[in-house]
């Protein structure tokens, strides 16, 4: 179910994996096994720019929204012993990715295609990402995003558990790492 590279300490847990896999509410739990502040990166891009996230994708265009999502999450990697979620497509930028990896532990959820398209009526709405795509074009996306996971220090497979279970799981292999 896990593969580990690290373990609890003093600093941020970061989730991360593809849209929809639960970043957000397993991210809920976790913090509140932990006791810990969540922070949702895209809640608090909204904040800052008064903005929903499929207006900023439509008015201002991706590139945009990856420069506020970069600045917004450089400055809560800062701080320590907070469980964060960024969005799927955070890790596309390297400077993401190197800053995330070095400050905080970094956990992958990962959840399979199969699994995944199950969802996809939970997530038309929201995601820009996926707005105007066929299923193949989709399917692509997950499998192109797989590489940009490939940098964490935790693995978690999901598939067929709830939030709370994988947020249980989380806190005990971050535990007996
Ligand atoms: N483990 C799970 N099992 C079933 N549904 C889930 C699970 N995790 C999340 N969901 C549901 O999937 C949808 C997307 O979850 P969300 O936390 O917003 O994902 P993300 O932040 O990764 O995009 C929500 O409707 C949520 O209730
Ligand atoms: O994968 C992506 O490119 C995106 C994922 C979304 O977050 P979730 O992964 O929480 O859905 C959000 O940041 C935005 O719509 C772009
Ligand atoms: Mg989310």
């Amino acid at each position: 179910m896990i593969q580990q590279k690290s373990s609890l300490t003093n600093k941020s847990i970061v989730l991360i994996g593809f849209m929809g896999v639960g970043k957000t509410t397993i991210g809920k739990e976790l913090a509140n096994l932990l006791q810990r502040e969540f922070v949702d990166i895209d809640d608090e891009i909204e904040k800052k720019y008064q903005m929903p996230i499929p207006q900023i994708f439509k008015e201002q265009g991706e590139t945009a929204f990856r420069e506020k999502e970069k600045e917004v999450i450089s400055s809560f990697c800062k701080k320590k012993l907070q469980v964060i979620s960024v969005g799927g497509g955070a890790f596309l930028q390297e400077e993401v990715r190197n800053l995330c990896m070095s400050s905080s532990i970094v956990v992958f959820l990962e959840l399979s295609w199969e699994s995944w398209k199950e969802r996809i009526h939970l997530l038309m709405d929201d995601r820009p990402v996926l707005q105007g795509k066929t299923m193949d074009e989709i399917e692509e996306l997950y499998h192109k995003r797989k590489q940009i996971y490939a940098s964490h220090h935790l693995k978690v497979e999901t598939d067929g558990k709830d939030p709370e279970e994988i947020a249980n799981y989380i806190v005990e292999s971050l535990k007996q790492a």
